[in-house]
C-alpha cells in the first residue's frame, strides 16, 4: 500500500499546554483508522492538523508536518484539499439554514468549474447517497429540521457524492442509534477508500477499524491493530478505570469493558487490578 499522509513531528502548544506533542504516523492508502483516547486527549486537533483547517499549520504555534503525496499540505489550495478531503465533523453551523439537497450539492463543488450546472447525474449521485444512509425521503426537508442522528446521515451521504480519497469523519456515531452506527461504519468500510476517524466507542473501534491510534494528553501512545491497542493495562491507565478485555463470539473481534471499582462488593467478580 502507498503512503498517502505522512505526519512528522507535529506539535501545538498553546499556553501552559501541549494540545499535540510530537505526533509521528503514515497513512497508507485503504486504511481505515480510529483515533481513539480520553476527552480533550487531542483527537479532533489532530483531525484539524491533517487536514489544515482554517490553516492552522501556519499558527506559530503548530510546529512539524503533514504531507499529502509528498507534498507539504500548506502548498495545496482550499479546492485541492477537498478534492483530497471529504470531512465530516462535529460543528456545522454554517449549512443550519439549507436544504438538504443544497448541503449535499457542496459535496459535489469540489469538482465544479463556477459555472458547471446540476446535471442529471448530480440528481443521481445525491439520490444514490441519501438512499445509501436511509434518507431519500429527506431530499428537500430543512437540515436544522432533521433530529442530530439524521443530520449526521446527511453529512455522511454529502461525504459520499465528494468521492474524495481520504474520508475524515470526527465521532461519526454520535447522535446515531446501534442501528445506524453499524449501518453507517459498515458504509463507511465498503467504501475502499482511506479513512480516518475518532471513536469514542472502542468496541465500534475494534469491529471497523483495522488499525487504531490511540491519544492521551496531546502524546500518542500507542498505534497499530486493535489486538495490539486494546490493552487492558494500557487502556486503564489512559482512562482511569479498570478494563476487561473478551472475543465477540458472533464477530471475533476485540471488546473492552471498563467499570467502576465498587467498595461494596457489587462488582467483586472483576479482578483488583486487570491482569495485562
Ligand atoms: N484553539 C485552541 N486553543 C486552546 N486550546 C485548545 C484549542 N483547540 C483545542 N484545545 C484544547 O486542546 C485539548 C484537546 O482538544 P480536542 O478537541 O482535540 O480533544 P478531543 O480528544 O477531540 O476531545 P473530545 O473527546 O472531548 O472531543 C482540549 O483540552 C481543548 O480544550
Amino acid at each position: 500500500m502507498s503512503t498517502l499522509l505522512n505526519i512528522s513531528q507535529l506539535s501545538w502548544q498553546v499556553p501552559n499546554k501541549a494540545i499535540l506533542h510530537n505526533i509521528n504516523f503514515t497513512v497508507r492508502k485503504g486504511e481505515v483508522i480510529g483515533i481513539i483516547g480520553p476527552n480533550g486527549a487531542g483527537k479532533t486537533s489532530l483531525l484539524r492538523c491533517i487536514t489544515n483547517q482554517n490553516n492552522i499549520l501556519a499558527s506559530a504555534n503548530v510546529t512539524g508536518s503533514v504531507q499529502l503525496k509528498n507534498r507539504a499540505i500548506t502548498r495545496y489550495s482550499t479546492k485541492e484539499i477537498a478534492q483530497h478531503f471529504a470531512l465530516v465533523m462535529q460543528k456545522n453551523d454554517s449549512i443550519f439554514a439549507l436544504s438538504v439537497q443544497d448541503v449535499m450539492k457542496m459535496g459535489l463543488l469540489p469538482h465544479k468549474t463556477l459555472f458547471s450546472l446540476d446535471s442529471d447525474h448530480d440528481k443521481a449521485q445525491i439520490n444514490l447517497a441519501l438512499k445509501k444512509v436511509g434518507l431519500e425521503q429527506a431530499l428537500h426537508t430543512n437540515f436544522n429540521q432533521l433530529s442530530g442522528g439524521e443530520q449526521q446521515r446527511v453529512l455522511i451521504a454529502r461525504a459520499l457524492v465528494q468521492a474524495s480519497q481520504i474520508l475524515i469523519l470526527d465521532e461519526p456515531t454520535t447522535h446515531l442509534d446501534v442501528y445506524y452506527q453499524h449501518q453507517v461504519l459498515q458504509l463507511v468500510n465498503k467504501l475502499n477508500i482511506t479513512v480516518i476517524m475518532t471513536v469514542h466507542d472502542l468496541n465500534l473501534a475494534s469491529l471497523y477499524c483495522q488499525r487504531l491510534i490511540l491519544l492521551n494528553q496531546g502524546q500518542l501512545i500507542c498505534d497499530g491493530s486493535p489486538e495490539e491497542v486494546l490493552v487492558p493495562k494500557q487502556l486503564s491507565q489512559v482512562f482511569g478505570l479498570p478494563c476487561q478485555k473478551s472475543i465477540d463470539e458472533m464477530t471475533g473481534a476485540i471488546q473492552v469493558s471498563f467499570y467502576l471499582p465498587d467498595s461494596h462488593g457489587k462488582n467483586s467478580q472483576f479482578p483488583e487490578s486487570p491482569d495485562e
